[in-house]
């Protein structure tokens, strides 16, 4: 687990900070007693040692305090830092299957997440030093009075029971609040993402913001309200037990025990330095119990364990290169997203092969499963029924080798703004710009050391610079998601008539979604897929019929 390991790594900081906390609880206790012994015993005018001594401690409880805290603010920030880089990696390392309708889950969980988590670890030496606090307090006033230290620690004990069982309720409070909040998160996302319509649709922003947002943000208030409303009257509740116990011993010591004044007044001074820790105690409680909430939503997404990102990836004697591949075949291969009906597939059963070096087209009407087959050939989305194999071998024998056979442009394609190799090593300058010029792009973006000069484009040319991202990858299999749709007639043209052949010549397998029946005739094979299935390979003098 993510807190575990970072407990294990830094134990030797923690157990500094924790041993500095102790000298400073030892340092606190001598004072006590100083300052009791000098009000039991008195003092005649002014003196020194006293003087001397009461600065001495001090002095140390500073000089330990000041210290503790310096390592724990070290060790804060070392905490925020490795719990974003662990996370972020985990999210890289996740499959895209976990992700791809969750996204807004990245940003709550590296803010929010991070933000409860960190204190976790800080609370500990805390904790540990409160606690040695209160013992060192309770020793001190076992020596005063034995009743009257009986009577307090029963009234703590039965205060500290009701906040546990308190603790438990709140559990569920607080993992209703972190789930409240991440649907304020998906929201967030819309106003960046909708940020253009809501701009132009005064109307469309009111129902965003009234009848979406703001209940949301409600909801999430409402929880978190009663949630801390909990905890805060727990802590509440816990100073009055505090104060009230401390008020019951002297009317106790009065009236059931008996017992001398300065025997009282020793002890209540003792039990009003026991408040502090015990309210630190109380306290951090709920800073725990907030910290716990994140823990268990990080293990309902999938992130707590600790994922090795090379998990599809066979030891090196094991891992296939599938570098001379033939032929790609998929065979019943069914897939159906969450929520959609079992019984009907949303892709499948499909049996296809592809050989290497074909042109692939893949066409059908909207939503008849063009992109989800391009997902599940990819290996992004993992078939719940059949097999795909490269050559005779199932692709999850080495899924990352499979994977560095594709290079392509998704519908919803991203662009990086360095231009990578296929082992990740920057592209020079000099080829970036040589296909910057096929690309006809070369008046818009230059190249400094491998990083495209802008990004900020129109979609066509943004898509162009997808495609030079895929030449420069230069891998097997190149895959478009209708690509050339947002291209002018002319590029479109050169796209079908020239790029893609090209490609081929080069011994490059192409497989492209495309809604271009001008074009049809410059595949290999045309696919066609009705609501899933593969319903008919049209033949070649249809797929010329359609081009004429
Ligand atoms: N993330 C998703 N969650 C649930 N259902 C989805 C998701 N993505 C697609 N679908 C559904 O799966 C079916 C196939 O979608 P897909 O995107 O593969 O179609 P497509 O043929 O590529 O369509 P288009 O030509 O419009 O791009 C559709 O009915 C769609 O509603």
């Amino acid at each position: 687990m993510i807190l575990g390991r970072f407990l294990r790594q830094h134990y030797r900081t923690l157990a500094g900070a924790a041993l500095l906390s102790c000298a400073s609880a030892a340092s606190t206790v001598a004072l006590l007693s100083h300052i009791n012994r000098l009000a039991s015993a008195g003092m005649h005018g002014p003196a020194s040692r006293p003087l001397l001594l009461g600065i001495l401690w001090l002095a140390c409880l500073l000089a330990t305090n000041a210290l503790s805290q310096l390592l724990l603010a070290r060790l804060g920030g070392s905490l925020v830092a490795q719990l974003r880089t662990e996370l972020s990696r985990r999210f890289v390392a996740m499959e895209y299957e976990k992700l791809a309708d969750r996204k807004h889950a990245v940003f709550g969980s590296l803010i929010e997440d991070v933000a409860a988590i960190a204190p976790l670890a800080l609370v500990a030496p805390l904790l540990a030093y409160n606690l040695l606090l209160a013992v060192l307090y309770a020793s001190y006033l076992a020596t005063v009075s034995i009743a009257l230290l009986g009577t307090l620690l029963l009234f703590l004990g039965t205060s500290l029971a009701a906040s546990l069982a308190l603790e438990r309720v709140m559990r569920d409070r607080l993992d209703e609040l972190r789930q409240a909040n991440e649907k304020v998160f998906e929201y967030f996302r819309f106003i960046g993402e909708g940020k253009k319509e809501m701009s132009l649709n005064a109307a469309r922003a009111r129902q965003f913001s009234d009848e979406l947002m703001l209940p949301a943000i409600g909801r999430a208030r409402g929880l978190m309200v009663r949630a801390h409303a909990g905890l805060g009257l727990n802590e509440a509740w816990s100073m009055a037990v505090m104060y009230g116990s401390v008020f019951l011993i002297v009317y106790l010591g009065y009236a059931a025990f008996a017992m001398r004044q300065d025997t009282i007044v020793r002890f209540v001074i003792g039990a009003v330095f026991l408040g502090g820790p015990v309210s630190f105690i109380v306290s951090a409680g709920r800073q725990v119990a907030v910290g716990a909430a994140s823990l268990r939503h990080l293990e309902r997404v999938g992130l707590d364990a600790d994922v090795d990102a090379d998990a599809n990836v066979p030891r090196a004697a094991r891992r296939r290169t599938f570098e001379s591949w033939r032929t790609i075949r998929l065979q019943g291969v069914c897939y159906s997203y969450p929520g959609s009906a079992a019984a009907k597939p949303t892709v499948g059963p499909v049996d296809l092969e592809i050989a290497r070096g074909e042109t692939i087209f893949i066409v059908g009407g909207n939503g008849s499963g063009k992109s989800t087959l391009l997902l599940l050939l990819t290996s992004l989305l993992r078939p719940h029924a059949g097999t795909i194999y490269l050559d005779d071998t199932p692709i999850e024998t080495d899924l990352r080798s499979y994977r560095e056979r594709f290079t392509g442009v998704f519908g919803d394609f991203f662009l990086f703004p360095h231009v990578l190799d296929a082992a990740g090593n920057r592209l020079s300058d000099e080829r970036i710009e040589q296909l910057l010029r096929v690309l006809d792009l070369d008046a818009q973006v230059e190249a400094h050391e491998g990083e495209l000069s802008r990004l900020a484009l129109s979609t066509g040319q943004r898509k162009r610079l997808a495609l030079l991202q895929c030449y420069a990858e230069d891998r097997d299999i190149f895959f478009f998601d209708e690509w050339a749709a947002d291209q002018d007639v002319h590029f479109r043209d050169h796209f079908y008539r020239t790029l893609l052949p090209a490609l081929k010549a080069g011994g490059k397998t192409v497989v492209a979604i495309s809604h271009d029946d001008r074009y049809f005739h410059m595949a290999d094979r045309v696919i066609a897929l009705d609501a899933g299935r593969v319903v008919r390979a049209p033949s070649r003098d249809a797929v010329a019929a359609l081009s004429s």
